[in-house]
């Protein structure tokens, strides 16, 4: 279902509101059944009171953060003091708004449906050649359209959402798969309500102060068979409960743990791509467990270590963790190891990869028990994935939920044409967009983190109310940002990709890609923050010439064929911003140069005060033991390159396209471990770390764990007469049983009244692994 076709062109001064979402939309079909009440914000009240996070958040170790509106403040002041005769920049934009109103929808640059139809068909793979066989390349897309609608037969639960389409997977990548993956049915009765899914009352209470009523498909699908042990590979939409999926049969399980001080014990970990992420499921786990006794942990980089510390040396019974966070306390926090898992889950496990986390993941997965359950989530599934899910799980369930779809059915997407030649207007196309249109709730995203912030000194100057969210930020700013957006304080949230996974704010109502993703997973991730749990939302996108096969792809995977729109900006409009944005550059640099000032003076102050704490206290700093690293700075940023390239010549476009508007280069560099093979990456570097005493540390740290290890619950009674006799499969099974196998057993004392406990809940057919 491709192409410019059905994309219907709209003024920018149509505001074609989204209507809201009616409780029993027909076209919304997340779930037939979902009842989702728009005043329970289940994570509002976490970041309204976020300065819970406050001690948990590092301080002293950075300069204070410097505050561009600050700056912009001071500036403003200081221009009225000396007199100048400037109307305030908000007085003037909005007399430029208003002169723009009268003169919209005059537009006769592109209004012509038909040409962003021929953009858009044209020759996909030179976007730029000048093709005149538009008939031609018509009916290729149109041939590709009918192998869609065919393909829909295919419900097998192939599903990548990567650029190459599942139709292009070979029988013999189906049969290998089908081998891989657990034969299982699903379960045999359909979940309309959380009611008959055989939880227990505190996670049944729990679901209702959320006003959760019924499951999503997701969670109807994940939940039995997660409670029955089985590892999972989880695939559903944006927006689509997925975290829920996971941490319900979690929570459920760990109910009939063994309690009592010596049974403490860290059960389950979560891994997540970002801080944010991790914030937000642990408030997610914390408000579905609140009826309970479980205890959660957060351990994510950015927040205070010490804390975290003190928190795990307590075996609380989830962690949930960065993956470079999590290695830093396996090889420092003495008290704390992964001996006692009983289950992995890998949430956005993609973009861990994509982040070059894959070595880290690869130590921690070693890390654990290999009796555990493994549960593996994402919207996107790429090859990586495929990898990390063969060398980590067991048999799993693939639990894929309307696997051709891979947008929200809410979503409309727009897209608004950046003509050859007019790459420099962007800006102007943005402040239009925005001053005239999206007004509210709108998140931009940006490919850097220096064009993020640019902007937003931008629209602090136009009046704009805006915060930024990226990874120059210390983790305080990145929460603040967050929250500020989240209770309306500003209007834009500038970000990057750091906020383009899984991040759950309710009401965002547009999503604005100031560029087009480099990958279709990223694209789809950054729309998915609208449009959320079965509401509506809208997406504009600015695409350039060498984004229309990206723009394709984008259509393709839409939800609908009315869900596309062409979105046209009148060009005077456009003309008028991008002259106002030209009078405000010189403004502009001054404030980047003053906030570079401001922070240099801040790390000087620093510096100082670090060297007066080395002089009080040097000989306390001193003999605290050194922290080990798994990875040097120097190489997680080699790893970082490596993953990052082989990520997206795996799924991306053609290099020149990708390269087509990225102010910064995302080229690694060259050093000494280019070109091998990362397992001789890997060997080379454990040598290095051999040759330094970190070796004699790592090794008194290891034993030292290994004796404070907990007894693991669930080993049975030693039966000395068997013991003498050769170790049978059965018995292997035994020792490597988890905390939970003990447990449903000796259930005699349930937390709750169940309804029907059976032997759903349980591990039943889980062996240990042989190999991963
Ligand atoms: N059963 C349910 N009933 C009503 N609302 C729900 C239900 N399950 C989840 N939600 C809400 O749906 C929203 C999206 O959930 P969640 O963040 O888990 O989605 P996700 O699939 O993980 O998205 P992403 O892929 O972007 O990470 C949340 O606001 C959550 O509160």
């Amino acid at each position: 279902m491709v192409s410019g076709d059905y994309v219907m062109t709209i003024d920018s001064d149509d505001e074609a509101p989204i209507q809201p979402t009616k409780a029993k939309d027909e076209s919304v079909q997340l779930d037939m059944n979902f009842v989702f009440d728009p005043s329970v914000d289940t994570l509002t009240e976490t970041w309204n009171n976020a300065s819970d996070l406050g001690d948990l958040v590092k301080t002293g170790s950075r300069p204070a953060p410097i505050s561009v509106d600050d700056i912009i403040a001071r500036r403003k002041q200081n221009q009225v003091s000396k007199k100048r005769k400037r109307p305030p920049a908000e007085e003037e934009e909005d007399q430029l708004s208003g002169s723009e109103v009268d003169s919209g929808g005059d537009d006769d640059h592109d209004s012509d449906e038909s040409e962003f139809a021929r953009f858009v068909a044209e020759d996909a793979e030179d976007p730029l050649a000048s093709s005149g066989e538009e008939g031609e390349d018509l009916e290729v897309i149109q041939s590709e359209d009918q192998e869609d609608q065919d393909g829909v037969e295919n419900d097998e639960g192939q599903s990548d959402s990567s650029e190459e389409s599942e139709e292009d997977e070979t029988q013999v990548e189906k049969d290998r798969k089908a081998a891989f993956f657990a034969d299982y049915a699903g379960p045999s009765e359909k979940h309309e309500s959380f009611l008959h899914m055989n939880l227990s009352r505190p996670i049944l209470k729990a679901l209702t102060s959320l006003g959760f009523v019924s499951p999503t498909p997701i969670q109807a699908a994940t939940i039995p068979v997660a409670l029955l042990g089985k590892d999972v590979v989880g695939n559903a939409v944006t927006g689509s409960g997925k975290t829920a999926a996971f941490i319900i049969p979690v929570i459920e399980r760990l109910l009939y743990r063994e309690r009592g001080k010596k049974a403490a014990a860290t059960r389950c970990l979560i891994l997540v791509p970002t801080r944010e992420l991790g914030v937000q499921c642990y408030e997610v786990g914390k408000k579905l467990s609140v009826h309970t006794d479980i205890r959660f942990c957060l351990a994510v980089g950015g927040l205070s270590l010490k804390s975290q510390e003190a928190e795990l040396r307590t075996f609380p019974d989830i962690v949930i963790a960065t993956p470079g966070r999590l290695i830093d306390h396996l090889r420092n926090s003495i008290a704390f190891s992964l001996d006692t898992l009983d289950v992995l889950i890998l949430d956005e496990a993609d973009r861990m990869l994509e982040d070059g986390f894959a070595d880290e993941l690869a130590e921690i997965i070693k890390s654990c028990p290999q009796s555990r359950q493994t549960m593996l989530f994402s919207a996107t599934m790429t090859d990586s994935v495929d990898e990390l899910v063969r060398m980590s799980l067991d048999k799993p369930v693939r639990l894929f939920v309307d696997p051709k779809r891979t947008t929200a059915r809410g979503l409309m997407q727009e897209f608004v044409r950046v003509r050859a030649g007019k790459e420099a207007d962007r800006s102007a196309l943005l402040v239009s967009l925005c001053k005239r249109t999206f007004k509210q709730r709108t998140i931009i995203f940006f490919r850097s983190k220096k064009l993020a912030h640019q902007m937003r000194i931008v629209f602090g100057l136009l009046g704009l109310k805006s915060d930024e969210l990226h990874g120059d930020l210390t983790q305080e700013q990145r929460l603040r940002a967050l929250q500020t957006f989240r209770d309306g304080t500003v209007d834009y949230l500038m970000a990057t990709d750091l906020a383009s996974r899984g991040l759950d704010i309710k009401g965002v109502e547009t999503v604005v890609n100031f560029d087009m993703p480099g990958q279709l997973a990223q694209y789809l991730h950054r729309v998915g923050r609208t449009a959320r749990a079965g509401k509506k939302g809208r997406s504009v996108t600015l695409v350039g010439e060498a984004d229309r096969r990206m723009l394709k792809a984008a259509i393709k995977h839409s939800a609908g064929e009315d869900q596309v729109r062409h979105r046209v900006v009148p060009p005077d409009a456009v003309a008028r911003y991008a002259e106002k944005l030209e009078s405000l550059k010189d403004e502009i640099a001054e404030i980047m140069k003053e906030e570079k000032e401001e922070k240099l003076l801040r790390q000087a102050e620093m510096e100082l005060k670090r060297g007066q704490n080395i002089l009080e206290h040097g000989k306390e700093i001193y003999s605290r033991p050194a922290r080990t690293w798994f990875q040097s700075e120097k190489e997680k940023q080699v790893a970082q390159a490596v993953s990052k390239q082989q990520y997206e010549s795996a799924t991306s476009l053609k290099k020149s396209e990708r390269n087509q508007h990225a102010p910064e280069t995302n080229k690694p560099k060259r050093d000494k471990f280019s070109g091998l093979t990362r397992r001789a990456k890997r060997r080379k570097t454990a040598m290095e770390e051999d040759e330094t005493d970190q070796h004699a540390i790592g090794a008194s740290i290891r034993s030292a764990k290994k004796a404070m290890r907990p007894k693991k619950i669930g080993l049975p009674e030693p039966r000395p007469q068997k013991m003498k006799a050769k170790k049978t499969h059965g018995q292997k099974k035994q020792k490597n049983a988890g905390s939970f196998d003990h447990d449903l057993g000796q259930r005699t004392k349930p937390e709750g009244i169940r309804a029907k406990k059976g032997d759903s809940v349980g591990r039943a057919g889980k062996r240990p692994r042989k190999s991963r």
